[in-house]
């Protein structure tokens, strides 16, 4: 079995089928693309992978144990977590505080230690400001620690989304439209970016618009449209797919 399994979920609002039996897997390390054009169900099939969202449907299966319909927080613990398609910072906390932010729903010490700072309270505290900064330096960010979130450009401000994302412990990282706004230099250099995610070993699921970057980044790529599954392969398949150029016909260059 895969390392993430998802069977034919379904979600409804009222008379709108959203998503309709939808299907993927993810293996460990592996940079999976979910597109298809606007309101084609990506961000609900998000939502339910991070709990955001009940199933009315199927199932969905991470490290062999069933995770739908648990509470964000919970599907966090085991180990996924995303960023959203609007950059949601602390834009008024410095960099490391953001990242920080990510570390404490893992938080072992109790409310008596934290009143009385106890040597607990001070051992957790201080290891996470080291993770939050062995973090940083793993994403090139570390020389920018003390400046505030809204201070940073861009690019760099998706990258502390992620970082944030990591810092929950996640190895799965859920990335809701990364390139969003986007200059090309900038997807340029968030593609080697998610490239070195996967080269330390995270599990990357992405929904992206710009084709050069799911097609230059994807191992593989599952396509839907009006909530269906229409395609699935590597990206030449994807690319060359009747079906996802008529559903992208008018919109996106597929072969960007
Ligand atoms: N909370 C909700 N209540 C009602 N309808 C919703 C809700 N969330 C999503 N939808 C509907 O579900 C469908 C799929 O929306 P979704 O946001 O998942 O699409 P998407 O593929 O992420 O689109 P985009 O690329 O534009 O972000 C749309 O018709 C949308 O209006």
């Amino acid at each position: 079995m895969a390392y993430l399994q998802v069977n034919e979920i379904t979600k409804r609002f009222g008379g709108i089928v959203a998503v309709d039996k939808v299907s993927f897997e993810v293996n460990k390390g592996e940079i999976v693309s979910i597109i298809g054009p606007n309101g084609a169900g990506k961000t609900t099939v998000f939502n339910m992978l991070t709990g955001v969202y009940t199933i009315d449907e199927g199932e969905i299966v991470f490290d062999g144990k069933p995770i739908h319909n648990q509470k964000p927080q919970d599907i966090v613990k085991v180990g996924i977590s995303r960023t959203f398609q609007n950059i949601r910072l602390f834009y008024d906390l410095r960099v490391v505080e953001n990242v920080l932010v990510g570390t404490h729903i893992n938080t072992n010490y109790n409310f008596f230690d934290s009143v009385f700072r106890t040597p607990r309270f001070r051992k957790e505290e201080d290891d996470k400001v080291y993770n939050a900064i062995r973090i940083l330096q793993s994403i090139g960010l570390d020389n920018r620690r003390d400046d505030y979130a809204q201070n940073l450009p861009y690019g760099d401000q998706r990258k502390l989304e992620i970082a944030r994302a990591i810092a929950t412990g996640a190895k799965v990282l859920l990335l809701d439209e990364p390139a969003a706004g986007m200059n090309p230099q900038e997807s340029a250099e968030l593609l080697q970016f998610i490239r070195s995610l996967k080269v330390q070993g995270y599990t990357v699921i992405m929904i992206e618009h710009d084709m050069s970057v799911v097609m230059n980044i994807s191992d593989r790529i599952y396509v839907i449209d009006h909530g269906k599954p229409i395609a699935k392969g590597i990206p030449s398949e994807i690319a060359n797919n009747e079906r996802v150029i008529e559903a992208y016909l008018g919109g996106v260059n597929i072969n960007a």
